[in-house]
């Protein structure tokens, strides 16, 4: 597939210029022209959305504001002071880096700013933007801005052929961008982003460079097309430029193509920017847009992943059908050439899912591969020597309000322990579980890492110091294979590796959880134990020295619990300390080498199982009443 694109993609650019270059001779009308330059100017806005928020899901509303500083760019250094054009483009690529690396360094610092928040964030960056361009005499002052030529060379023809060529530029520049995202490692961080954002961090991913990245490229891109689109249009002015129109139609063009491949936009772009020509050219007058809105929300229903997905997933039967069906309209007497080309790209889309659907085999969940699981639950923990002091937290408080969640909570592990942290329910452990793994900051205290303070480091700094974490409820990254999951652990964790290498190394702790079976499986088709192996195979990729396990075991069977307790053994066994967060004392009793009991907030006690169970203040205050009984 690679390969395909690395050839496909620049043949078809270089074709698309051809186009233009023999335009009279092929007898090409300039009418078409105009229509593709509308399409390039979408495909390199909707491009420029999806690279943050199709990859990473952070949706956003503001795409209008790099349109406006592009095309604001050039019109008033262009068009007012006759600065040249080209140089204009480059300032507008400036400005909105400026603009992105502002908005980002601002919303991406607050883990508040997610989801609705952040999109209602980026709406109101354009309305800003306006009414500074109103209300500044030295930028548009309500006035509007007219847009002349720009000198273009000789060889080129019209200036419509100039137009698109450079439209041509820009947009492919803009899709070639997005597919070397979406294929190294800052597109697998946006992807983990989108799929799971905490999970990803902890993994050591650190999320604010990667989203920052993601960011500035997609404000560079849409700041550029933002200046060739000045000239596109003529005459700037706020009202048209800070419309919602722009940010609603690339985001309707990013979901309808597929947001998560670097050719949804190009799909989506060619079927929105087609339909809507042929439905304004078909004379349906004010019901054109019913119609539109009514075929995108159908299209959206039967292929949610977006169409692009669709064509790629059955290339020959799309390719077959739309030709058949282009073919077809093509001689039919009142059609026009682009009615079949529109007809054909439905046509293709309509029977690629249908394909789709009836050759899609039901899910099959293969078991799990059990171990021996008498030998294995009756085993005792593995005679593993304690060595140094890897973790250790001294005095952590945590406050919620006036909830004291820890208060003044010491306690070090070591090299070859595994540590049973035990209390009823309320007492503090996952708290404490989310502050060794910096997931959240102690009110007070100090943590430190092999000697390192690490107190109020982000996980991924955590991450990367030897501290991995598993979730209570798993948190796989769905849109990736089990395989991949654990890659991305081992891409990002403490000895970082390039994805190939990662991919490899991800069958290792895949075979320790016994999960290596089911690599290529989606985390959709796993039951829940096998989630939380897939937990444990990720957080083990990362290479921690101290791994946390967060009710691991919760919700699992008698059979399962066994199995989960060799494979917890296993993991021990290669060298890995261990805390293990867990309501089952049997299971702790058999595990834990040292038991800490949380009570409170506090730490009630600490040391050997037996002795610590046998401890009557914990009896009393852990198991109370029904210890007694
Ligand atoms: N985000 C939060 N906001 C407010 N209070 C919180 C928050 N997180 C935890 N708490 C409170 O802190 C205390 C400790 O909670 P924590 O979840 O750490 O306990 P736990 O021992 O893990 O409990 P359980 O065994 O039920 O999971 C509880 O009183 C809880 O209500």
């Amino acid at each position: 597939m690679r390969r395909r694109a690395l050839i496909g993609f620049p043949l078809a650019i270089a074709l698309l210029a051809v186009l233009s270059l023999y335009r009279v001779t092929l007898g090409f009308p300039v009418a078409y022209l105009v229509l593709i330059t509308s399409i390039l100017f979408w495909v390199t806005q909707a491009t420029s959305w999806n690279i943050l928020s199709g990859y990473s899901g952070y949706f956003s509303f503001g795409q209008a504001a790099y349109v406006g500083i592009g095309a604001y760019s050039t019109a008033v250094l262009f068009g007012r002071h006759g600065v040249n054009f080209y140089l204009t483009v480059v300032v507008a690529a400036a400005l909105s880096a400026v603009l992105a690396l502002a908005v980002g360094a601002l919303a991406f610092r607050l883990r508040s700013l997610r989801g609705e928040i952040f999109a209602l964030l980026t709406l109101a960056v354009p309305f800003i933007l306006a009414a500074l361009a109103r209300i500044n005499t030295s930028i548009d002052g309500g006035q509007g801005i007219i847009v002349s030529v720009p000198d273009y060379p000789e060889g080129i023809g019209l200036f419509q052929d100039f137009l698109y060529l450079i439209s041509l530029l820009v947009a492919g520049a803009a899709v070639a961008v997005a597919f070397v995202i979406r294929r190294t490692r800052i597109g697998w961080a946006l992807s983990a982003v989108h799929d799971a954002e905490d999970v990803a961090e902890g993994l050591g991913v650190a999320t604010f460079r990667y989203k920052l990245q993601a960011l500035v490229a997609s404000a560079v891109i849409g700041g550029v097309g933002g200046a060739v689109f000045a000239l596109q249009i003529g005459f700037v002015a706020v009202d048209s430029i800070f419309h919602l129109t722009i940010p609603l139609f690339v985001i309707v063009i990013s979901v309808l193509g597929g947001r998560t491949h670097w050719m949804g936009p190009v799909a989506g772009a060619v079927l929105v920017v087609l339909l809507q020509d042929r439905l304004t050219a078909s004379g349906l007058g004010e019901w054109q847009l019913i119609v539109l809105g009514a075929i995108l929300v159908a299209l959206v229903i039967v292929a949610p992943e977006g169409i692009w997905s669709e064509l790629r997933a059955h290339p020959l039967v799309a390719a077959g059908t739309a030709l058949v069906v282009i073919a077809v309209v093509w001689f039919l007497p009142a059609a026009e050439p682009l009615d079949a080309v529109l007809a054909g790209l439905l046509a293709a889309t309509v029977v690629a899912m249908v394909r789709g659907r009836l050759s899609k085999p039901p899910p099959r969940v293969p078991p799990a591969e059990t171990e021996n699981v008498e030998i294995a639950a009756k085993a005792q923990p593995a005679a593993v020597e304690i060595g140094a002091p890897l973790v250790e937290c001294t005095d952590i408080t945590r406050h919620f309000g006036g909830v004291r969640a820890l208060d003044g909570v010491s306690l070090t592990i070591h090299e070859g322990e595994i540590v049973g942290l035990v209390g009823p329910n309320g007492s503090g452990k996952s708290t404490l579980v989310s502050i060794l793994a910096g997931s959240q900051r102690p009110t007070g205290g100090r943590l430190s890492i092999e000697g390192h303070d690490v107190t109020g480091r982000p996980p991924h700094r955590i991450a990367h110091a030897g501290v991995a974490r598993t979730y209570q409820i798993p948190k796989p990254f769905t849109s990736m294979t089990v395989r991949d999951n654990v890659a991305m652990a081992v891409m990002f964790g403490r000895t970082p590796k390039g994805l190939d290498a990662a991919r490899a190394d991800a069958l290792r702790p895949l075979e320790t959880v016994g999960l290596a079976h089911l690599a290529d499986a989606y985390p959709a088709a796993l039951n829940l134990h096998q989630r939380q192996l897939l937990e444990i195979a990720r957080a083990l990729a990362a290479n921690p020295k101290v791994l946390l396990l967060d009710e691991a075991l919760a919700g699992l069977n008698p059979v399962e619990i066994d199995n989960a307790v060799a494979v917890i053994r296993r993991v021990h066994e290669s060298g890995v300390a261990i805390v293990i967060v867990e309501h089952l004392l049997r299971v702790v009793n058999q595990l834990a080498t040292r038991l800490v009991v949380l009570d409170r907030g506090t730490r009630l006690a600490d040391g050997d199982p037996k002795t610590v169970l046998a401890d009557p203040a914990v009896v009393r205050a852990y198991l109370g009443k029904r210890a007694h009984a």
